[in-house]
């Protein structure tokens, strides 16, 4: 099933027999040395997390938790389903603030609990290609892989709190290696050839310090 080019340059990893569950003690072995947060800061200078807000009953928000972001810097990015305007997302929709618009009415649901993560789920299992996932699932759980997979919990600006971030809209081109795929924390509601996947970034609109919050600008988004 495997495309011969991704196949010949992986031809050790699909040679060997991958455990279904790891040992318990080797995950954690695993987790200390390779803590996703110690690669983000390693490798970006900064590193960004979700906590309670600082805004009185707003929920959560997403924080820089260490170093500096740059002003230009991709600061997180939103995760979720990706629905064509004319695919069915009603129930989904029910009560959920976690859905993203992009301009052309493409729809995202960012929503990491009920039938938005067993949709996510479900879409994720069913695109798979033989050892390789089309999206990163682990946003839905407590084991994040891509820990910049939070900006959907980024909250909206206000008079006193000016945005630092905005959106960006782009589509992955169809040269993207499929094998880097397994990082993306976005999948397509329907496996529609035609349309390429929507994945939206947060990029910083100035120079971010540690301990500062997210604000971004709900109703604005650079295409
Ligand atoms: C996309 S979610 C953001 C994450 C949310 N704070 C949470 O913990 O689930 C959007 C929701 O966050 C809350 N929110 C976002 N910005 C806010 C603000 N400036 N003031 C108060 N609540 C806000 C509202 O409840 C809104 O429906």
């Amino acid at each position: 099933m495997l495309p011969e080019t991704v196949k010949s340059k992986y031809h050790d990893l699909l040679s060997v027999q991958h455990p279904r569950v790891k040992p318990l003690e080797y995950r954690h072995e695993q987790q200390n040395t390779f803590k996703p947060e110690e690669i983000l800061y390693k490798t970006l200078g900064f590193s960004v997390a979700q906590a309670t807000s600082s805004l009185i009953s707003a929920g959560k928000g997403v924080f820089v938790t260490r170093g500096l972001v740059p002003k230009g810097a991709v600061v997180s990015m939103y995760p979720g389903t990706v629905y064509q305007k004319y695919e069915p997302i009603f129930f989904q929709s029910v009560g959920n603030p976690f859905i993203f618009r992009c301009l052309d009415g493409v729809l995202i649901d960012g929503n990491d609990k009920g039938i938005s993560k067993v949709v996510y789920r479900s879409c994720n299992g069913r695109d798979r290609l033989g050892p390789f996932k089309m999206s990163d699932s682990t946003w839905l759980t407590s084991e994040i892989c891509n820990p910049l997979a939070v900006g959907q919990y980024v909250n909206n600006c206000s008079n006193d709190r000016a945005a630092n971030v905005c959106y960006q809209e782009f589509d992955v081109p169809a040269v993207f290696p499929i094998e880097l795929k397994q990082y993306l924390p976005n999948i397509a509601y329907s496996c529609d050839k035609q349309s390429p996947l929507r994945c939206v970034i947060l990029v910083a609109l100035r120079d971010i310090k540690q301990g500062e919050e997210l604000f971004s600008n709900y109703y604005t988004i650079v295409s």
